[in-house]
């Protein structure tokens, strides 16, 4: 029945404001009225409607990406939204296509490692989309080592130009999303060669495609590299490939902030570390760490209300059978994915500060946090995205069968987030970068170098190492100080068992590579005590709302003690806790599960998601399922006749040659 609620006593239950945490989620109420105005506006939009998008072919796919790409620029102008405005439209219309990386990746690359003139010269075009743009880094050949790229950019002082190549096969770019069909230009990384020497990796802003025809210009091949995994989901990006044969730029197209090529062919290397050129990827980074919670929301919101609706065994005297949800094994697999997403809302945040406080330093020429603002970059990006694949698959064998049908949503937003382990650096290479600055925190303990920031525990390295649990019974677990002390203990002690490890080794870098699977193990614990101590530094603040802090209070305590239960072995080996206070936290888990059941709707219905945004019939506002479910299987194609096409073909005369054989 339409306008039903079935949801409506789940709802009743709520022991907090939930506007308020509508607030708190957002990160402040500015940026809940944003999105909330303008998620309404994109759902209310019939250009922006999400039918069929699963079953279409790839090529009308494809167009009609492009359709609405185009749709939402043509209402952000009439519209005159503003900058952010124009992002959160983009993020519910909800669909990846080539702005992602115009906007997301080719105007920050332009940003960063350009000089004023070149920004000039290059972002209003930009800015107005009468270039668009993409990022092309990856090679066929070479993608995680970035000092591995083979493109080359000889300069030719003859004609005061770069010469752009692709010496080899391998050395086609591969990878870079709106490159195949429709950038008109890229930021490519090449090796800078000038006067017979190479310098290394640098960016060059290169034409591939006239502004006229669309054509690609001479000497450059490109085109999209091919079906990709899942239906419909990252299909509607043009990933690309592209060859360089001689193409010829001006020397103005190099990307000139780290290190610049005068008239004559000389290299200069600016006062900036040369690691800036790898600037884009932070930034990037860090928004994929924000992006993690909204993924993984949009999971765990599909997966509560639909284990609210669920009902299997247990039916007495005839009644209703149990909501799944009051399962403990489905709370111990779903809730603490919830007190996830909130933990990475809460650590996107901050890590959105610690990128601007970099950036401010950077302009101001003072590169010291650069180190830490890149391992905490890489090291959250691959914790959070990691942790949010694995969610939301967890979240789709919550939902059991219906979980697997494309109309749950779930497959889709899998098939749509998972390369997100993989691009902006494959999670295990960059915990191995966490590993090398923990090493190198480590190595420098004696020196008299204080470590600050994310790091600052180590500088309390012999307490940390010798210090014990003082948990007595299971609520001392929720006391923070405990908390902090256990997390940073473990990472402080697996961090000094490997430096301990490799100084055995003559080679460090043979060390490093043999250690390599206990480094990234080290690398986590650090990571995850960084999401941990930010959940609790959030708790510190002033949370206004009935009974909001004390949810939030819930959610921390279900985040630090499924993650000290699941990686027990750690805490336990490390000799900081006792297996009786390893069960202690165990016990305590288990009550907290039980207090957050009945907030479990509200605390999704925080994330204040449209029907429009989640795209899933399990996870409606209204727990309408059955029927819905119903009439979605009738909008199948395969349902537009009761007699299948190839029935005359394959079924029939199999049939008939039953009967035959029968008659036999
Ligand atoms: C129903 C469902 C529908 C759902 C629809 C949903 C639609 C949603 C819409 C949109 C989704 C939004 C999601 C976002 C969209 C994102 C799009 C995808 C974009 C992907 C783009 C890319 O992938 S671009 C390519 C990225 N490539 C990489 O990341 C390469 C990885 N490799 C490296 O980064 C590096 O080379 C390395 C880190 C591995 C280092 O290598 P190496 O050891 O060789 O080091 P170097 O010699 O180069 O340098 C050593 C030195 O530098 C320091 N360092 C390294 N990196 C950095 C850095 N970035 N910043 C600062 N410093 C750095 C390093 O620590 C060393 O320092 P030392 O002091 O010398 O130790
Ligand atoms: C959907 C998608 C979109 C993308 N978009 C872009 C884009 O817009 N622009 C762009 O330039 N690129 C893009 N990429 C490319 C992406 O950045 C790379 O694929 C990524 O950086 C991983 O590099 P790789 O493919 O070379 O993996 P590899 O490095 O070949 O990884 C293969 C395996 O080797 C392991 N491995 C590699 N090196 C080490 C090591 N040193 N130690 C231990 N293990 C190691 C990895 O962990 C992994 O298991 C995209 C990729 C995808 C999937």
């Amino acid at each position: 029945m339409e306008g039903v609620d079935y949801l409506a006593d789940e709802r009743k239950k709520a022991e907090f404001d939930v506007n308020e945490m509508k607030i708190v989620w957002a990160g402040s109420r500015h940026n809940f009225e944003l999105s909330d105005r303008i998620s309404k506006l994109v759902a209310n939009d019939p250009g922006f409607s999400k039918e069929g998008r699963t079953m279409l072919p790839r090529k009308e796919l494809f167009k009609n990406t492009l359709r609405k790409a185009t749709y939402a620029w043509k209402r952000i102008i009439e519209l005159r939204l503003s900058e952010e405005e124009a992002a959160k439209l983009r993020h519910f219309v909800d669909e990846p296509a080539f702005t992602d990386l115009h906007w997301g990746m080719f105007i920050p690359a332009i940003k960063g490692q350009g000089t004023d003139e070149q920004q000039k010269k290059w972002l209003p075009l930009a800015y107005k989309m009468q270039i668009i743009g993409c990022y092309a880094q990856t090679e066929l050949g070479h993608g995680s080592n970035v000092q591995g790229l083979e493109t080359t950019a000889t300069f030719d002082p003859q004609t005061d130009e770069f010469v752009i190549h692709s010496p080899t096969l391998t050395s086609s770019k591969w990878w870079p999303g709106g490159l195949g069909k429709v950038s008109t230009h890229a930021v490519v990384y090449a090796r800078l060669i000038t006067n017979g020497k190479d310098y290394g990796i640098n960016g060059f802003i290169v034409q591939l495609r006239s502004l006229e025809d669309h054509k690609p210009l001479p000497g450059v091949t490109v085109g999209d590299i091919g079906l990709k995994f899942g239906n419909g989901a990252y299909n509607t990006m043009d990933n690309g490939v592209l060859r360089f044969d001689h193409v010829r730029i001006p020397r103005d197209q190099m990307l000139m902030r780290v290190s610049q090529v005068t008239r004559e062919g000389k290299y200069v290397q600016s006062d900036v570390p040369r690691q800036l050129l790898y600037g884009t990827m932070v930034y990037v980074r860090q928004t994929i760490v924000s992006d993690a919670s909204n993924a993984l929301s949009r999971a765990v919101c599909i997966a509560t209300r639909y284990s609210a609706v669920r009902r299997q065994f247990g039916s007495q005297n005839g009644g209703q059978e149990i909501q799944v949800i009051d399962y403990k094994t489905q709370q111990n697999r779903l809730f603490p994915l919830l007190a996830s997403a909130y933990a990475f809302r809460f650590v996107g945040e901050w890590l959105k500060w610690l990128y601007t406080d970099v950036t401010q330093r950077l302009q101001a020429n003072d590169f010291s946090t650069l180190p830490e603002a890149h391992a905490c970059t890489a090291g959250l990006k691959s914790l959070t995205t990691t942790a949010t694949a694995d969610g939301i698959e967890e979240c789709r064998k919550l939902c059991g069968g219906h979980g697997y049908l494309c109309s749950s949503g779930l497959p889709e937003l899998f098939a749509v987030y998972v390369p997100a382990c993989t691009y902006e650096g494959d999670n295990t290479v960059l915990l191995l970068q966490v590993a090398r600055f923990l090493m190198k925190t480590v190595s420098q303990l004696g020196s008299g170098k204080k470590p600050v920031g994310t790091i600052a525990y180590m500088g309390r390295i012999e307490h940390l190492m010798q210090c014990r649990s003082d948990v007595k019974q299971a609520k001392d677990w929720l006391k923070p100080s405990a908390v902090v002390e256990a997390f940073e203990a473990r990472a402080a002690r697996m961090s000094v068992a490997c430096a301990q490890n490799l100084s055995k080794f003559d080679n460090p870098e043979e060390g490093f590579a043999e250690l390599a699977a206990d480094l990234a193990e080290a690398a986590v614990a650090h990571c995850q005590l960084i999401v941990v101590s930010k959940f609790i530094e959030k708790l510190q603040q002033d949370i206004p709302g009935e009974g909001v802090k004390q949810q939030l209070e819930v959610l921390c305590g279900i985040y630090y003690l499924f993650l000290l239960h699941k990686h027990q072995g750690d805490f336990l080996g490390t000799g900081y806790i006792t297996s009786k206070q390893a069960s202690l936290a165990n016990d305590q888990l288990r009550a907290l599960y039980s207090q957050l059941r009945p907030n479990a709707i509200s605390l999704v219905d925080a994330f204040n998601y449209t029907d429009h945004f989640l795209d899933s019939i399990l996870g409606r506002y209204d727990g309408n399922v059955y029927p819905k479910l119903y009439e979605a299987a009738w909008k199948d194609p395969l349902n537009q006749s009761d007699i299948a096409d190839g029935f005359h073909e394959y079924i029939r005369p199999l049939l008939k040659q039953q009967l035959r054989t029968a008659r036999l």
